[in-house]
C-alpha cells in the first residue's frame, strides 16, 4: 500500500502522456509555446507501462491518462490496452478536451477505457473560441456524443472564468442534466502560465448562479476519493464543485502524478518532482518504486491556493502536470 508522510493512502495515478496541446486555453497555456519538450525526451509507452505495472502492484487502483492533450500522442489506444490487459479491473480513465474524440472514441472504448472526463466551458461558440483560442465547440460536442455512443461513462469539467464564461454555468449544467452527464465546476487555480489577470468564480459564486434557478440545493455527503463536493437539485440531479481554495481540500488527497518526461509530482501546486526516467529506462523498477515512496514521504500536506497572496502564485504548469 502506498501511504504518504501524512498517512494518506494513495491509490490513484495520473499519467500525462504529452504536454502538447491543440488548444490554448486562457486558464492553462494561453501563450503559444515557446518550445515543446523534444519527443525523444519523453518516456516511451513501454517505459511508462513498466512504472504503471509496478505502481498497480503497490496498490494503485485507478489510472487516469491526461496531458496536455493526450489524444495528440500517437498509439494511445495501444497503450490503454497494455494497461487494461495487465489488470482489467483497474479504473482506467482519460481526461481530454474532446476535439479528437469523434474519430477515436470507439477505439478507446475497445481498448479498455472505462471513463472519460471532457472539458466543456461553454455552449457558446464564440466564447469557446475565446477560451481555447480556436474554433472548437462544434467538434468538441461531436466528440462528447461519440464518447456517449461508444458507451463510455462521461464527466464534464468546466472552469468558470469571470467576464468570460461566468454566464455559461447554467447552460453547461442544463446541457449535462439533459444528457445525463456528471458535471463538475472547477475553481480556477492561479498559476503563472495562465493569462495574466484571469480570475475564476469561487464555489460560493457558482452556487449563487445555480441557486437563482434551482433553490434548495442539498449538500451530498462527501465521497473522500473524489476532489469534488457534490450538490443535489430537487429533481435529484447532482453536480460537483472542485474547490482547491478550501483549506481542508487536500486532507483526503489520494493521487500522485507522472509526467511524460518521467517526473513524479506529489502535488499540483508545488514544483517538487523526482525523475524515474533513468531507473525505468534501465529496468531498475525497484529503484523507481523506491523513488515513488520517497516522493510520497515528502509530499506536502496541502496546497497554497487557499492563501490569498497574489505574490505567491504557483509556478507549476497544468499542461505539463496533467491537471
Ligand atoms: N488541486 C487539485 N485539483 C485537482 C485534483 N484532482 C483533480 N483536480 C482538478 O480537477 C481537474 C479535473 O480532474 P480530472 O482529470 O477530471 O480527474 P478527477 O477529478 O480525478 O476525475 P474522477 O476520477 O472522475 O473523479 C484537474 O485537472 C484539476 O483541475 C487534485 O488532486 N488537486
Ligand atoms: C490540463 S487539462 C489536460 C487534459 C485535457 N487537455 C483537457 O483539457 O481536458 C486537465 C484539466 O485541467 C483543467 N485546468 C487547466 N488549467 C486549469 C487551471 N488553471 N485551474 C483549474 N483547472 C484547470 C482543465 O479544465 C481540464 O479539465
Ligand atoms: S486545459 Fe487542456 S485543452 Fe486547454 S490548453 Fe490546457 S491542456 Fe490544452
Ligand atoms: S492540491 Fe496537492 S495535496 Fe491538495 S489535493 Fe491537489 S494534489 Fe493533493
Amino acid at each position: 500500500m502506498l501511504i504518504d508522510g501524512f498517512g494518506r493512502k494513495h491509490d490513484y495515478l495520473r499519467v500525462s502522456v504529452t504536454e502538447r496541446c491543440n488548444f490554448r486555453c486562457q486558464y492553462c497555456m494561453p501563450e503559444k509555446p515557446f518550445s515543446w519538450v523534444p519527443k525523444e525526451n519523453l518516456l516511451s509507452y513501454e517505459d511508462l507501462f513498466k512504472f504503471i505495472k509496478a505502481s498497480i502492484d503497490e496498490g494503485i487502483k485507478k489510472v487516469r491518462i491526461t496531458g496536455g492533450e493526450p489524444l495528440l500522442r500517437e498509439g494511445l489506444a495501444v497503450f490503454l490496452k497494455m494497461i487494461f490487459d495487465y489488470k482489467n479491473d483497474i479504473d482506467l480513465a482519460l481526461t481530454t478536451n474532446g476535439f479528437l474524440l469523434p474519430k477515436v472514441a470507439q477505439k478507446l472504448k475497445d481498448s479498455g477505457l472505462k471513463r472519460i472526463n471532457i472539458s466543456l466551458d461553454t455552449l457558446n461558440s464564440a466564447t469557446a473560441a475565446k477560451i481555447a483560442q480556436k474554433d472548437v465547440l462544434e467538434t468538441v460536442l461531436k466528440g462528447i456524443q461519440a464518447a456517449a455512443d461508444a458507451g463510455l461513462k462521461i464527466k464534464i469539467n468546466c472552469v468558470p472564468i469571470k467576464g468570460i464564461n461566468d454566464n455559461d454555468v447554467l447552460d453547461v449544467l442544463e446541457f449535462c442534466k439533459s444528457k445525463g452527464y456528471v458535471v463538475r465546476f472547477i475553481e480556477f487555480m492561479e498559476n503563472n502560465h495562465a493569462k495574466d489577470g484571469a480570475k475564476g468564480l469561487n464555489s460560493g459564486e457558482i452556487i449563487e448562479i445555480i441557486s437563482k434557478k434551482y433553490s434548495n440545493l442539498k449538500i451530498v455527503p462527501r465521497d473522500t476519493s473524489s476532489p469534488a463536493q457534490y450538490y443535489e437539485l430537487e429533481d435529484g440531479f447532482q453536480f460537483g464543485i472542485i474547490e482547491p481554495h478550501k483549506d481542508d481540500f487536500c486532507a483526503q488527497c489520494n493521487r500522485i502524478r507522472l509526467t511524460a518526461e518521467g517526473f513524479l509530482i506529489p502535488c499540483l501546486y508545488f514544483e517538487d518532482a523526482m525523475s524515474i526516467k533513468d531507473a525505468v529506462q534501465n529496468n531498475r523498477i525497484e529503484e523507481a518504486v523506491e523513488i515513488l515512496k520517497k516522493v510520497l514521504q515528502n509530499k506536502p500536506e496541502k496546497n497554497k491556493w487557499s492563501i490569498k497572496d497574489d505574490n505567491k502564485i504557483s509556478t507549476r504548469a497544468f499542461y505539463q502536470t496533467g491537471g
